[in-house]
């Protein structure tokens, strides 16, 4: 995709998404696409290599759920695979602290390389399994956590109030839309509320996702 196009894509994206980035936002995210393809040709970091279906599932993805993140000083991905949706997410708000930690090393070596290649501070890629006990783990807590594709909602909803600071929130990006009643249940079983829940759609395949927001009761 030329920069031309890619430029076009991505404004055409965002106005659709309702977000807004600055002018540096479409140059570094070329750099990290170009970074994620010349990676992904040796080790297999994700299933979507076309570079209109990374700009749309990933990049536009992760610039989706901005009105829910922005105003976060740090950030934790959990599971974060290639770095989404913390590693756009950064790039938008770049006086926010991300850590993005993930099970698999080559996968956190690209998130570390990516973000050297971009110059980016405040990016920490993190080798650890979250299994709840973030003291044993080394994972620092944030005031928001979030995750794309990670576990199924109840039992991410269980994991996740560990990772959250005091007065934190919780973001959860779903595949699978949730009813307003599904959401109040699976936050009740784990005494959390139900701040905001917005469904969406990805602005060129019109692919549905829906992300919502809990906090401690
Ligand atoms: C389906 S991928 C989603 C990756 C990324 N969030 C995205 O949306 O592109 C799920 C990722 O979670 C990681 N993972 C699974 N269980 C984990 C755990 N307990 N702690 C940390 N990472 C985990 C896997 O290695 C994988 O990279």
């Amino acid at each position: 995709m030329d920069n031309a196009r890619f430029a076009d894509q991505l404004a055409s994206g965002c106005s659709a998404l309702g977000v807004t980035v600055g002018p540096d936002v479409g140059p570094q995210l070329q750099r990290l696409m170009a970074e994620l393809l010349k990676w992904n040709a040796k080790v297999n970091l994700t299933a979507i290599t076309a570079p209109e279906e990374v700009l749309e599932k990933h990049f536009l993805d992760s610039l989706a759920v901005l009105p829910e993140v922005t105003g976060a000083t740090s950030l934790l991905d959990l599971g974060a695979g290639a770095g989404f949706p913390g590693l756009p997410l950064k790039l938008v708000l770049p006086s926010m602290g991300v850590t993005l930690v993930d099970t698999v090393g080559k996968k956190v070596a690209f998130i570390k390389a990516a973000a050297a290649s971009l110059g980016l501070t405040g990016v920490r890629g993190l080798h650890a399994r979250a299994e709840g006990k973030p003291e044993t783990e080394g994972i620092p807590r944030a005031q928001v956590l979030i995750a794309r594709a990670f576990m199924d909602l109840p039992d991410w909803l269980g994991l996740a109030p560990a990772y959250v600071e005091e007065g934190g929130r919780v973001v959860a990006m779903l595949g699978k839309a949730q009813t307003d009643a599904e959401l109040q249940a699976r936050a009740a079983e784990r005494n959390l509320r139900v701040v905001s829940a917005r469904a969406y759609r990805l602005p060129f395949s019109g692919a549905e996702r829906q992300v919502a927001v809990f906090a401690k009761q």
